[in-house]
């Protein structure tokens, strides 16, 4: 069947309108640390089955895609009013609320379908649960009504790593919790960075988050107290001899610059400050996690 020049290129844009519903690039990091949690399970000399890799990290990327799909769906109205999500296909009505149903129910249901099938059951029922607390608990609950909202919703994102610990194991245990611990404290400053610098955005949604309900200073405050819990956090690693001092070294180092910028914001903020503590802080993630692992194998 030939498509016309223009036909193809209607098609592309509405694949990409679909694509960016995915928020592809937190897909990315959240399958990563997955990907971490895997290879953080496997014993000296034992490697992560082809089949657990590929079905594991597959599943949890389709299902947290079909949880921000949902999240786009059920903000719809609210994200039309903020600048820094207008443009999504859901906002500005380019994709239509049964598309985003049937393409939520799609990812959704290949990603628990190759969990249940190709890895195990386990696995399957919590990332549902990582799901279900991400797409209801903390979009439909929780977003709308505190401004503990990212705190309590940051178990959902914490999970990426323990998922790919019981992808490998089948069980959760302390390194997979301490993986689980370090996301879960990183999530304030790296959210609440962001809510600064977009808090007129924020203000106009109605959403009640932190620079919205208790001011710039309380929320700055809060940004530093969190990053100097997430230093001590990040030293557990070390602590339970899950690993050494490739990664001890590296966290100290990843940490004193993460301190520096929350430093910045709490005692001479500016937006360009905490952009920039926004951005450091996936960096980070991605280098603690990636330290981690090169740590394991030497
Ligand atoms: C409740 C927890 C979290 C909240 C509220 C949150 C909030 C946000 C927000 C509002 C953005 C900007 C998105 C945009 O403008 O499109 C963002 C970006 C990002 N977040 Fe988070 N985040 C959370 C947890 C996580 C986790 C667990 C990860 C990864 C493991 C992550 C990775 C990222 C990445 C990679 C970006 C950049 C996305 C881009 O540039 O397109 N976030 N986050
Ligand atoms: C099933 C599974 C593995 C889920 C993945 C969990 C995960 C990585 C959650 C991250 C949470 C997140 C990025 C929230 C974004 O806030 P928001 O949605 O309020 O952002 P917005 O304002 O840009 O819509």
């Amino acid at each position: 069947m030939y498509l016309s020049a223009t036909r193809q290129q209607s098609l592309a844009r509405v694949a990409r309108q679909y694509y960016v519903l995915t928020k592809p690039r937190i897909v990315l990091l959240a399958v990563f640390c997955a990907m971490i949690g895997m290879f953080m399970a496997t014993t000296e000399g034992e490697s992560v089955s082809w089949r657990t890799l590929l079905a594991g990290t597959a599943g949890i990327g389709l299902l947290a895609a079909a949880g921000f799909v949902f999240n786009c769906f059920v903000e719809r109205g609210i994200d039309a009013v903020m600048w820094r999500t207008a443009h999504r296909g859901s906002a500005s009505g380019d994709v239509g609320n049964t598309g985003m149903v049937c393409f939520f129910l799609a990812l959704g249901v290949t990603g628990a379908l190759l969990l249940h099938l190709f890895v195990n059951p386990l696995t399957m029922v919590l990332t549902l649960a990582t799901f279900v607390g991400y797409a209801i608990v903390y979009t439909v609950l929780l977003k709308p009504r505190t401004p503990q909202n990212i705190v309590i919703g940051g178990a959902s994102g914490a999970m990426p790593p323990l998922l790919g610990w019981v992808a490998v194991t089948d069980e959760i245990t302390a390194p997979a919790v301490v993986m689980f611990l370090i996301i879960f404290v990183w999530t304030p400053p790296h959210f609440w960075a962001l809510a600064l610098y977009r808090a007129a955005d924020y203000r106009r949604s109605g959403l009640p988050m932190l620079p919205v309900t208790h001011g710039a200073a309380f929320t700055r405050l809060n940004v530093l107290l969190y990053t100097v819990l997430l230093t001590a956090v990040t030293l557990l690693p070390f602590a339970i001899g899950m690993s050494g001092r490739f990664y001890l070294a590296s966290a100290v180092v990843l940490d004193g610059i993460f301190l520096a910028l929350a430093w910045q914001v709490w005692r001479h903020y500016t937006d360009a400050i905490s952009r920039k503590t926004f951005g450091y802080s996936i960096l980070y993630l991605a280098l603690l996690f990636g330290a981690m692992l090169v740590d394991h194998y030497l």
